[in-house]
C-alpha cells in the first residue's frame, strides 16, 4: 500500500479523500490545509484522518511518505514541494486532477475498476475539474465526455456517448494512441473554435488488456492571453518606473495606511530625505511644516491641488499636488508631487531680468508717450509721424534731455518696420574699433590672439528694423566715411571681411551738437550730414515750451510713482511757478531728476510737491551759482558730498556751454575721458 498525504482540504481534496479512502491500493495517511476549518475537515473527522496546517509537520510526522498529491490549486505550493523534497524518494503529484489519474493509471491501472465501483462520485470529481476528458473504448467508441470537454468542443455528452470518436472529431488523436499503445504528453492543439488547448493521450488498460485510450487538455487560450497582458503590464511598468524616476519634479507614493512605498530621485534632491528614511515609514515623516496632504486625500477621497508646505530637514518651500489612487471602487494609496518652490522663485526671478532685459532692447514708446500739448512740441510730433511713414534717413536734433531717443522708439513703432528690431547704439560712448566691429560684425580670425568665432554686427541685427545712432556727431572721420557707404550702398562689409553683406535697415540719427559748425571745423563729413539730414526733425528744449511742465510734471510723477512705490499726486502752485522759473539746461531729463529727488525727500504723508522738496532750485541764477543752504533745515540736510557734487555740476554746466555742447571737447577742457564725461551727465541730467 502506498502512503498518501492529500495537500489541500478543499471541495477537490474532500472528494479526492473519499475516494481513495475506499481504494485498498491507497493509504492517506493525513491531509494538510492552512485553514484549518476547510470544507474537508468534517471527511477527515469522519475517516479520522488528521488535519495539519502545514505541510512540513505532516511529513516528519507521517513519515515515511511515498506519494504526496497537491490539489491546492496553488503553484507555488507545488513549486516548493518540488523543491524542499527533491532528495526524497516521495512521488509530488500536482493539483491536476488528470494527473492524480494517469498516476494511478500507470502504476496501478486501477482507475477503471474505481470508476465502476465510484461512479457517482468519480463524476462528481471529473465534472468540477477545470480539465477536460474524453475516453473512448477499444472500438473508438466515447465512453466518457465531462462538462469542460463538452463546453470546450461544443460537443453534448448525450449525442456523442456511444459514437465513434472520428465521426464527431475528426481531428482526434485518441484513435492512434490506441495503436501505438503510448502515452502522449502535453502535445498542442488548436480547436476548431479557435481555442489553443494542451492535452496529454494515454492508453487505458484493465488487467493488462487495452480497453481504451483517455484525452485530458487543458484551455491554453486564456493563458496565453494572460502570459501576453502580463507581457504588456509589465513594459507599462518599466515604461511608469522610467518616467517617475527621470521626472524632475519629486515624487512619492503612500499606500492606503498613508505608508511609504515609493519615492523617485528628485524627491531625495529637493527633501533631502533618502528611501530608507521614507519607505515603509509614515507620510508625515517628510513634513517640517504643514499638515500631510497624503493622510487628507486617504480621508477624503479627494485630490488637493497646490497646497504650500515645508519639508525635509533643509524645511524645503514646496507646492503639491496630491491624487488617491482608487483601483476598482477601492483605494490603494495616494500619489504625490512636489514641485521645489525655491527653484520656481530663481526661475521666476531670472525671467523677470530677461524681461527687463528685453524691454531696454526693444523699442517701447509711442507717439502717445511723448507728453506736451506746445505748439512746438506739436509740429516735432507730426514731423515725425509723417517721416515714420517713409524709408527716408530721419536726423533728430535737439538739445540732450529733449526725448530725441523717445521720438526715435515711436518713429520705430509707428513705421512698418515695427514687428522688427530697433537697436539703439550710442555712436560717442565706445571706442573706434569696437564700435567698428559692433556696428559692421567681424569675421572669424578678424581679431588676433585671442579666437573668436565671426560675429553680426548691430546693422545686420537690425536687418528690415531700425537703428538708432545717437550722438552722431561724434562719429570718427573713418566711420563716418563707412556709415556714409551704408546709406548710399545698402550694404556693410563686416571688419576682416571681403564679401558685402546686402541689409535693409532705416538709419534713425541725433545729436545735440551743432552741426553746421562741425562741418565748418571739417569735423564731420558734408556728405554724409546731407543724406542725413533729408528728413530733419528739431526737438524743442524744455525753455522754448514751458507750457508742458505741468503735464509733463504729472507723467513723470506717476512715472516715479511706480518706480519708488510712492503715491504722489501732483505739485504744488508755488512749486510749479519755481519750476516755470528755471531755466531747463538738462530738458525733460534734468526734470525728471529733479522730480525724483523732491519725492525722495518727502515724507510719506506728503502727496503733492512743495517748494520745500525742491532746494536745489530756487531760480535761474541758482542753476548756474554756487549752491548755498538757505536755511537751517537745509544746511544740516545737506552733505560735503552733495555740496561737491553741486559743484562738479556747476563746471559741467558751464564747460558744455562754452563748448557749444560738443562732449568730445568738453572732455578734452576737463581732462576727463569721454565715457567718464558721459557718465557725470547722465548722474546731473545734463
Ligand atoms: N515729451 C516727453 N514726454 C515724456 N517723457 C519725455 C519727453 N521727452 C523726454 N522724456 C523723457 O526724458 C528722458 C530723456 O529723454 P531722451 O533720452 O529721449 O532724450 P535725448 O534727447 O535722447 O537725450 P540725449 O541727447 O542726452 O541722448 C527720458 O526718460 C524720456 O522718457
Amino acid at each position: 500500500m502506498k502512503r498518501v498525504i492529500i495537500i489541500g482540504a478543499g471541495e477537490g481534496g474532500s472528494a479526492l479523500l473519499e475516494v481513495l479512502s475506499e481504494t485498498d491500493q491507497l493509504e492517506v495517511l493525513g491531509v494538510v490545509d492552512k485553514d484549518p476549518n476547510s470544507v474537508g475537515k468534517l471527511k477527515c473527522i469522519e475517516l479520522n484522518i488528521p488535519l495539519y496546517k502545514d505541510w512540513h509537520t505532516a511529513v516528519n510526522k507521517l513519515a515515511p511518505i511515498d506519494v504526496i498529491i497537491e490539489v491546492t490549486g496553488d503553484q507555488q505550493v507545488y513549486d516548493d514541494l518540488r523543491h524542499y523534497l527533491k532528495n526524497d524518494p516521495i512521488t509530488v503529484i500536482p493539483s491536476s486532477i488528470a494527473s492524480i489519474m494517469f498516476y494511478l493509471m500507470e502504476e496501478k491501472e486501477i482507475l477503471i475498476e474505481e470508476v465502476k465501483n465510484h461512479n457517482d462520485k468519480m463524476n462528481n470529481i471529473l465534472n468540477s475539474t477545470h480539465d477536460g476528458m474524453i475516453a473512448i473504448d477499444g472500438d473508438e467508441k466515447i465512453t466518457l465526455i465531462n462538462k469542460r470537454a463538452e463546453e470546450m468542443t461544443s460537443l453534448s455528452a448525450k449525442d456523442v456517448i456511444g459514437q465513434k470518436i472520428r465521426d464527431v472529431m475528426a481531428t482526434s488523436k485518441l484513435p492512434r494512441v490506441l495503436r501505438t499503445k503510448t502515452i502522449e504528453r502535453n502535445r498542442k492543439q488548436t480547436l476548431s473554435s479557435n481555442r489553443a488547448i494542451i492535452t496529454t493521450r494515454v492508453p487505458m488498460f484493465s488487467n493488462g488488456q487495452l480497453i481504451g485510450a483517455l484525452g485530458v487538455f487543458r484551455d491554453i487560450t486564456e493563458i496565453v492571453k494572460m502570459a501576453e497582458e502580463v507581457t504588456n503590464l509589465k513594459s507599462i511598468q518599466t515604461m511608469l518606473e522610467a518616467i517617475i524616476y527621470s521626472s524632475d519634479d519629486a515624487i512619492s507614493v503612500v499606500d492606503e495606511k498613508g505608508i511609504g512605498l515609493l519615492i523617485n530621485p528628485a524627491y531625495t534632491r529637493i527633501t533631502g530625505l533618502t528611501e530608507d528614511q521614507v519607505i515603509g515609514k509614515p507620510a508625515t515623516t517628510d513634513i517640517s511644516e504643514g499638515e500631510s496632504m497624503h493622510m487628507q486625500v486617504l480621508q477624503t477621497k479627494r485630490a488637493v491641488r497646490g497646497a504650500k508646505m515645508k519639508v525635509g530637514p533643509y524645511r524645503k518651500d514646496v507646492i503639491v499636488n496630491v491624487a488617491p489612487v482608487i483601483v476598482d471602487d477601492t483605494l490603494k494609496g495616494s500619489v504625490g508631487v512636489i514641485h521645489d518652490m525655491s527653484e520656481m522663485e530663481e526661475l521666476t526671478h531670472e525671467l523677470e531680468r530677461a524681461k527687463q532685459i528685453i524691454r531696454t532692447l526693444e523699442a517701447k514708446y509711442h507717439f502717445e508717450d511723448i507728453i506736451g500739448g506746445s505748439t512746438e512740441l506739436t509740429f516735432a510730433i507730426q514731423q515725425a509721424k509723417v517721416a515714420a511713414g517713409t524709408p527716408a534717413s530721419i536726423f533728430l536734433r535737439g538739445e540732450s534731455g529733449t526725448g530725441k531717443e523717445l521720438f526715435a522708439h515711436a518713429i520705430h513703432n509707428e513705421s512698418n518696420r515695427k514687428y522688427n528690431k530697433f537697436i539703439r547704439v550710442n555712436c560717442a560712448a565706445i571706442s573706434e574699433t569696437l564700435l567698428e566691429s559692433e556696428l559692421f560684425g567681424y569675421e572669424e580670425g578678424a581679431f588676433s590672439g585671442a579666437k573668436r568665432g565671426g560675429k553680426k554686427g548691430f546693422f545686420e541685427e537690425a536687418n528690415n528694423g531700425s537703428i538708432f545712432l545717437d550722438e552722431i556727431g561724434e562719429l570718427s572721420p573713418n566711420m563716418q566715411a563707412k556709415l556714409l557707404r551704408v546709406l548710399q550702398e545698402h550694404e556693410i562689409v563686416r571688419v576682416g571681411g571681403a564679401k558685402p553683406v546686402e541689409i535693409d535697415v532705416r538709419v534713425i540719427a541725433a545729436t545735440n551738437v551743432d552741426m553746421e559748425n562741425r562741418i565748418a571745423e571739417k569735423e564731420f563729413r558734408s556728405d554724409l550730414y546731407y543724406r542725413l539730414n533729408r528728413m530733419p526733425i528739431y526737438i524743442p528744449s524744455l525753455r522754448e515750451r514751458k507750457e508742458d511742465l505741468l503735464d509733463l510734471s504729472l507723467h513723470l510723477i506717476s512715472k516715479l510713482n511706480q518706480d519708488y512705490g510712492r503715491n504722489v499726486e501732483g505739485v504744488a502752485n508755488d512749486a510749479l511757478s519755481k519750476l516755470v522759473k528755471y531755466d531747463w539746461p538738462g530738458n525733460v531729463r534734468e526734470l525728471e531728476n529733479i522730480l525724483g529727488r523732491a519725492m525722495i525727500h518727502m515724507n510719506y504723508t506728503d502727496k503733492v510737491i512743495k517748494t520745500t522738496h525742491l532746494p536745489l532750485l530756487s531760480d535761474k541764477e541758482v542753476a548756474n551759482k554756487t549752491v548755498l543752504p538757505q536755511t537751517e533745515h537745509q544746511l544740516t540736510e545737506k552733505t560735503l558730498q552733495e555740496m561737491m557734487e553741486d559743484q562738479e555740476k556747476k563746471i559741467l554746466t558751464q564747460a558744455l556751454e562754452q563748448n557749444k555742447g560738443n562732449k568730445t571737447k568738453t572732455a578734452q577742457m576737463l581732462s576727463v575721458s569721454v565715457r567718464n564725461l558721459y557718465y557725470k551727465l547722465d548722474k546731473y541730467g545734463l
